[in-house]
């Protein structure tokens, strides 16, 4: 059913646009891999021991949700659909979903936090922060996200440098065209007047500096970017609210494994500590529960998001939500189970092993 429209936001938008979604880096391999990898995986159902009434819900950093499925950020939404960030807020909104708005939005993320709060009462948006190298900038952007209202910070690690993302090289896409900005850094030390994407990144980012980030705010902080279980540990210690596993949709290294191949052990790494979640080819509800079962509490979805609000606006983006929440629960009530928690390590195989 989402296939629909996906195929219709393909359509829609100008053709530069499109690549830069779907694309990533080098020669997409990662992008490919994380959608290719659900499919070597298998949900082994119990039997006997389902519910009519089955309970989704889930605590994250901030936010008590219905269902463990989260708006990953994602740039740019007003170059994408008129409707922008506002249209994407109201329908996580509405859907009872966290959104993730963040540094590259092309709206402000107080409006991104009102538009919200129009769609529902007690909406949960998170701020996804690119640490600047000037601490000065970082604490001006987590400042608006606190005065606009967010729940929790999110901070990418995994873009010491820009990745190289190929169809963007080659449509010469590199920022921002003129009217658009980046909302987020208007006004802030450093930024240029136009607004156009400034969104500096620095290799010699370091622990410390997201140690000086918990320090600058009362908010959770959850760190999004993990592969390796050693600085999941890392991030726990120093104070994370949770650890998002995530290769960034195949856009950064396009020599990463799969993202849910990562999750297992990151998993182990946190041992139920903080929360753990997942993005990068969620595609469908079954997606959802192998990675529930490898041990995540929720997952992000960035691209299925943005197709639905290109096609269709906030409707289109609803449509994403609801289909892979419903398709979920279904999954849950194939499998016996009546809460997420009832989704076992030992219900996911591989296809083709004997276990
Ligand atoms: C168009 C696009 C823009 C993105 N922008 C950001 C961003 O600004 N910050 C960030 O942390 N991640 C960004 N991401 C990565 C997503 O948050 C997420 O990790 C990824 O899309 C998950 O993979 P999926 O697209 O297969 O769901 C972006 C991804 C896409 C596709
Ligand atoms: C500075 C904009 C970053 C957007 C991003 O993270 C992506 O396109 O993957």
């Amino acid at each position: 059913m989402l296939r629909a429209l996906y195929d219709a936001a393909r359509k829609t938008l100008d053709p530069v646009h499109y690549d830069y979604v779907a694309g990533g880096a080098g020669e997409e391999r990662v992008v490919a891999g994380n959608e290719g990898a659900f499919d070597r995986y298998a949900l082994l159902p119990r039997v006997l021991c389902g519910s009519e009434v089955r309970d989704t819900a889930v605590d994250l950093p901030g936010a008590r949700r219905a269902a463990p499925v989260v708006v990953a950020p994602t740039a740019f939404h007003r170059l994408l659909h008129p409707g922008g960030e506002r249209a994407t807020a109201r329908a996580a909104a509405a859907e009872g979903a966290v959104l993730v708005t963040g540094t590259a939005a092309t709206t402000a993320v107080a409006d991104v936090v009102a538009a919200a709060r129009e769609a529902a009462a007690d909406p949960a948006v998170w701020f996804q922060l690119y640490l600047h190298p000037r601490r000065e900038v970082t604490e001006a952007l987590v400042r608006r996200a606190e005065r606009a209202g967010c729940t929790a910070l999110v901070v990418t690690v995994d873009s010491p440098v820009f990745g190289r993302h190929t169809r963007d090289l080659r449509n010469g896409f590199t920022d921002l065209p003129p009217g658009y900005a980046a909302e987020n850094m208007r006004g802030l030390p450093g930024a240029p007047p136009d607004g156009l994407t400034d969104i500096p990144m620095s290799p010699s980012l370091s622990w410390r500096d997201l140690g000086e980030l918990l320090h600058m705010t009362s908010l959770p902080v959850l760190v999004k970017g993990v592969l390796h279980p050693a600085d999941a540990t890392v991030a726990v210690e120093h104070g994370a609210a949770g650890v998002i596993v995530s290769n960034h949709g195949g856009r950064q290294s396009d020599a990463v494994p799969a993202a849910v191949d990562c999750l297992p052990a990151v998993a182990r790494a946190v041992a139920g500590r903080v929360p753990v979640l997942l993005d990068g080819g969620i595609r469908r509800g079954s997606d959802v529960a192998v990675a529930l079962a490898l041990g995540a509490a929720a997952v992000g979805v960035g691209r299925p998001a943005v197709w639905g609000l290109a096609a269709e606006g906030e409707a289109g983006v609803r449509a994403v939500l609801r289909t892979l929440c419903d398709e979920y629960d279904h999954t849950l009530a194939l499998c016996g189970g009546r809460r997420n928690t009832d989704l076992a390590r030992d219900m996911v195989v591989r296809k083709g092993e004997t276990w």
